[in-house]
């Protein structure tokens, strides 16, 4: 018999184009420097000590200072009040060199989220989750300030492979405020015919298989398998899902929503995890801090 020989699919490398992106945001910040003499400020504010948040903040402050980005940080204890942190958010709000305002998510389960992020300035916004961004982004020729960083990461991933996006069917996995949902509007901006499937919906893979170009965005390991799959699409994995492993270092290692070994034989294009979506939202914090400060400062 004939051994067909499996096709694979190529690897989207993230870390590869987020370094590209930094390159790139680096280059402009010092171009603006020089100009006006204007160097862009990110604030970014935790409450808590979970690792986790703790180890984000601190990669998102080395790559400031690696592109030029002055980083300020806030740390508030777990059981600090709403009303301190938005105290240090209407102080950033006013403060010209912070030119970008991060809260770290999850906050304390005390605190109400909706509250907190609505008192971010919209123009300051470099996360764009305020509620205002995201509804623009829902409007037609009504655009935001920001876009949130890991579905425009994705959006700029998709881009920069050469994937086609207009009149394609695009299926999104998962409903989230901060990824699916605006995944789902920036793919539909594109111009693809968008679905969303998520966890009431019924044979998701029947959905999912008519798929040129698929988001996942679930947080449930290696849930899509290649059988979900049509040949030849782009997939996009945004899951990092921690997964015992004692023969690693950490005991853990990181798997997307996306079964990889299945699904690169059956995909045209497929991101890793770690190594796909995940730099690339770092990448896309920086873009729109730069973007924010030149917007401020009338900088083209
Ligand atoms: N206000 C707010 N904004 C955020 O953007 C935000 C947040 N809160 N809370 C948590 C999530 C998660 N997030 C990630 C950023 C980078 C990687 C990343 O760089 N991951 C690498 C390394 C993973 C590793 O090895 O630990 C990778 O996937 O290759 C992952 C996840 C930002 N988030």
């Amino acid at each position: 018999a004939t051994v067909l020989a499996d096709a694979s699919a190529k690897i989207i490398d993230g870390k590869l184009v987020a370094k590209q992106i930094r390159e790139e945001v680096g280059v402009e910040i010092a171009r603006m420097k020089d100009a006006i003499g204007v160097v862009p400020g990110l604030a970014v504010i935790l409450v808590g000590s979970r690792k986790d948040s703790q180890t984000y903040v601190r990669n998102k402050k080395k790559a400031c200072d690696a592109v030029g980005i002055k980083s300020y940080e806030v740390n508030l204890p777990e059981d600090a009040s709403e009303y301190e942190v938005i105290k240090h958010i209407a102080t950033f709000n006013d403060d010209p060199s912070v030119h970008g305002i991060l809260v770290q998510l999850p906050l304390p389960h005390h605190m109400n989220d909706e509250n907190i992020l609505n008192a971010v300035s919209i123009e300051k916004d470099v996360d764009g989750f305020h509620p205002v961004n995201i509804g623009r982004l829902a409007m037609q020729g009504r655009d935001p300030f920001f876009v949130p960083c890991t579905p425009k990461g994705c959006m700029e991933l998709l881009h920069r492979s050469g994937v086609e996006i207009k009149g394609k069917r695009a299926v999104v996995i998962g409903r989230s405020n901060i990824v699916g949902t605006p995944a789902a509007l920036l793919l539909q901006k594109a111009n693809a015919t968008v679905s969303i499937v998520h966890s009431k919906t019924k044979n998701p893979e029947e959905i999912t298989r008519q798929a040129d170009i698929i988001i996942a965005a679930v947080g449930v390991a290696n849930l899509v398998r290649g059988s979900w799959i049509k040949p030849g699409a782009a997939i996009i994995d945004v899951g990092i899902n921690p997964v015992d492993d004692p023969a690693s270092p950490r005991g853990y290692r990181l798997v997307g929503d996306v079964c990889f070994e299945e699904a690169s034989k059956v995909a045209g294009a497929i991101t890793p995890v770690p190594g796909g979506v995940g730099p690339m939202t770092i990448a896309m914090l920086l873009s729109n801090t730069l973007d924010s400060a030149k917007r401020i400062h009338k900088f083209k």
